[in-house]
């Protein structure tokens, strides 16, 4: 059996469903199908995730709601009247959004939650009425009913163990299930979307779920690229990578599948593809738990901006017991989470996404690392770029740094943190923003481009 996870792209319009619907009809033992909300037809579109957020916004904001309203409205019945659907599945999509915009807006967190929600449920009663409508039998899940059970506020969305159990019984169905992604339910009922991205998580816990034996993940590009295919041309293709390899790529950039998915396939030993909806025929990307790292040591190279670097100094910090304790308890104070701590011996620098942070909370943290912690100096600098080599290579290959860092030191840009995790299966360069791009294009003709001449 195989779960595929089709996402926004390739059911953006009636044409792409179209296409789902001949990759489902080619293989029998694709049993199990996720879907995203409608994506972006063509540059410049707007996703109807992104269209649902202004109209929960314009909802709180107790502004007229009709124009963000018929823009997801029109969407939907775009699709279906070019899918030749009746007007009965609109007419589901238009009452189940007018009572969403009905439901309570006393926490606007669980507001927000229920709209975006819709655009993934809405889209899989969509393609369930499509199969149906072709003779292939076909059947909506909801979410509630097949058991996603997830955490509950405040803590980031993630799936209950007993989801996994309960979601087992969708490989005894007769039918095709059709399940979509990106949100579950709390134990008390309340729904909870994943993070942006997350129908990609939907899709590795069913498979993780039914012991698929294969993760089919469809989207818009071939396989699995080297280097970001909007930013490099014509990158290498990635035939198969390991769970370890994409889960460090997709940290910081390789947007192709979310850093979450990998962890219940990992765990369930059930291998993931990356495939193309527009070109079902090619091989795609096979992640897989081991592989051959002889040819090549460096598998992929990604770089992410929006991080920001908490930069503290105290003379004699090595020696203050506590200190890194009651740093990050500060932060911690502020439901902020680090992802590096480079030291030297009488400063150190905290490592965040800058998304997590206000003004007042920089604020507040500036003032009690100084007047708490006592530090010489303290100051909170945003604008950062990760960008980081990954390889299960690496840790056999000596020089790698050298060659890295000699690459960067070519383009004039200044490193400013460099991170090399224990398992040596990443190496992370922090640089300014404004020196990403050119960074990475020559970290890429370092690893890359000399093979392939
Ligand atoms: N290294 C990479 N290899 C392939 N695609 C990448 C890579 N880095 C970024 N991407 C981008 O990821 C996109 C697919 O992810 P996403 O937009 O989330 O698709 P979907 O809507 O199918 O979930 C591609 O169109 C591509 O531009
Ligand atoms: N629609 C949601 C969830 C998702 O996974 O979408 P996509 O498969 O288009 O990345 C989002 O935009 O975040």
């Amino acid at each position: 059996m195989k779960v595929c996870k089709f996402g926004g792209t390739s059911v953006a319009s009636a044409e792409q469903i179209k296409k789902v619907a001949d990759i489902i009809q080619a293989d029998p033992t694709r049993r199990i199908v996720v879907v995203s909300a409608p994506g972006k037809r063509f540059d410049g579109d707007e996703k109807v995730t992104d269209l649902l957020i202004s109209l929960a916004e314009a909802a709180l904001a107790d502004k007229d709601t009709k124009g963000p309203l018929d823009k997801v409205l029109n969407r939907y019945s775009q699709i279906a009247m070019d899918l030749g659907l009746g007007s009965e599945v609109v007419a589901i999509i238009a009452a189940d959004l007018s009572w969403r915009l009905a439901a309570s807006k006393a926490n606007p967190s669980l507001f927000y939650d229920q709209m975006k929600a819709s655009g993934e449920d809405n889209s899989a009663k969509l393609v369930s009425a499509y199969l149906s409508s072709i003779g292939l039998p076909a059947e909506y899940i909801n979410p509630l009913d097949g058991g996603m059970i997830v955490t509950s506020a405040p803590a980031r969305v993630q799936a209950l163990p007993e989801s996994l159990h309960n979601l087992s019984a969708l490989k005894d169905r007769k039918t095709i299930s059709v399940f979509p992604g990106f949100f579950g339910f709390t134990k008390d009922g309340e729904l909870r979307t994943f993070d942006r991205g997350g129908s990609d998580i939907t899709g590795s816990i069913l498979a993780a779920a039914v012991g698929a034996d294969l993760y089919e993940n469809f989207t818009d590009v071939d396989c699995v690229f080297a280097a970001n295919p909007k930013v490099v041309d014509n990158p290498a293709e990635i035939e198969e990578m390991t769970y370890r390899e994409m889960r460090e790529l997709s940290y910081a950039g390789f947007a192709v599948l979310h850093d979450e998915a990998l962890m219940p396939a990992f765990k369930a030993s059930v291998p993931v593809c990356i495939k193309n909806t527009n070109n079902p025929s090619a091989p795609g990307t096979m992640i897989v738990a081991e592989r051959d790292f002889s040819k090549r040591p460096v598998t992929g190279i990604s770089a992410d901006s929006g991080f920001s670097t908490l930069y503290v100094s105290k003379y004699l910090m090595n020696r203050e017991i506590g200190f890194g304790r009651k740093l990050l308890q500060i932060l911690e104070d502020e439901h902020i989470s680090y992802e590096h701590i480079p030291s030297g011996i009488d400063n150190l620098s905290v490592i965040l996404r800058s998304h997590q942070l206000t003004p007042e909370k920089e604020q507040r943290i500036v003032n009690r690392v100084k007047n708490e912690l006592h530090a010489d100096d303290v100051q909170l600098i945003s604008d950062f770029s990760m960008v980081v080599l990954v390889g299960e290579g690496m840790k056999y290959t000596t020089g790698l740094a050298a060659r890295a860092t000699l690459a960067i030191a070519r383009t004039g840009a200044n490193i400013e943190m460099i991170n090399q995790g224990s398992s040596e299966v990443s190496l992370v360069f922090g640089v300014l923003k404004q020196d990403e791009t050119k960074i990475l294009k020559e970290l890429y003709s370092e690893f890359f481009a000399p093979v392939l001449a």
